[in-house]
């Protein structure tokens, strides 16, 4: 569902360069869902942006659901749900319920498809209360729940998701992990997942991905990591040694 062969995405600032990500290859298939952690810096949204086509890789290969994502960006758009947590992709001074009906023009979703959904996704995020409210009056645990049902609206087959838990409260991430999960259970959507909340990688993630330096550090299960660190038995003290250096990598590519 998404490959990456040897990607390679540098920025020429003033009259340096900056290799955000270097020969990165990865595969996730089909209905996985899978963490995508780094230091800051490191190059994690350098490659959402690649898989969503708002970036061109400057080496190597991007396929998204078979389509290269910089090229073919609309067609893609309709199979891919982006979620940047740092920043809405709602219209900030509409009410959400008008956004979702933005939203359902832009990718064409048939009325009755889109009742339907946006029926399950009101309940299954509690959106009821706040449909009417305008964006810019939504909580941040609102707004999330709001970014995500946009995202879904269009029932994507991937979902890549940066930082979605970010500033939430324990309840608010307890929620939206449990929809995250029921998104990849019952509908096998392919879920990437950025972020640096380590509890959302145990709770979701079978599968972790560590970029550092723009290059692939670490990639195969949370057990796998935690044996990269023996003795250790956080995964925060885990994931700092990766960051660190410190740990020996035998997951490692
Ligand atoms: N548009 C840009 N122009 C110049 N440098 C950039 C640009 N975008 C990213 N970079 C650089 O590329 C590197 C990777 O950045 P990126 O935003 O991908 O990291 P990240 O892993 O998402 O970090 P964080 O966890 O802090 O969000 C950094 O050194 C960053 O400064």
């Amino acid at each position: 569902m998404i490959e990456l062969d040897r990607v390679g995405r540098s920025f020429k600032v003033k009259r340096s360069v900056v290799h955000a990500v270097q020969d990165l290859s990865f595969t996730v298939s089909a209905g996985e869902f899978v963490g995508y952690l780094g230091p800051n810096g490191a190059g994690k949204s350098t490659t959402i942006k690649m898989l969503c086509g708002i970036l061109t890789p400057t080496s190597g290969k991007v396929r998204v659901a078979g389509l290269d994502p910089s090229r073919r960006r609309t067609t893609l758009a309709r199979r891919i749900g982006v979620v940047f947590g740092q920043r809405t992709t709602l219209w900030w001074d509409l009410p959400l319920a008008d956004s979702f009906q933005l939203i359902r023009h832009l990718y064409r979703v048939d009325r009755a498809t889109f009742r339907t959904r946006l029926d399950e996704l009101t309940e299954t995020l509690d959106l009821g209360g706040f449909l009417r409210t305008p964006v810019r009056q939504l909580s941040l645990g609102q707004r999330m729940r709001g970014d995500l049902a946009a995202a879904l609206l269009h029932a994507p087959e991937v979902l890549v998701l940066d930082e979605p838990t970010i500033g939430l409260d324990v309840v608010s991430k307890a929620g939206i992990r449990a929809f995250l999960q029921r998104v990849n259970a019952e509908q096998g959507t392919t879920v990437l997942l950025t972020t640096h909340d380590l509890g959302d990688i145990e709770r979701l993630c079978r599968r972790v991905m560590v970029i550092d330096h723009g290059r692939l550090a670490f990639d195969g299960t949370i057990d796998d990591l935690m044996a990269t660190a023996p003795g250790q038995s956080s995964i925060e003290d885990v994931v700092t040694r990766l960051y660190t250096g410190e740990a020996s990598l035998p997951g490692s590519p």
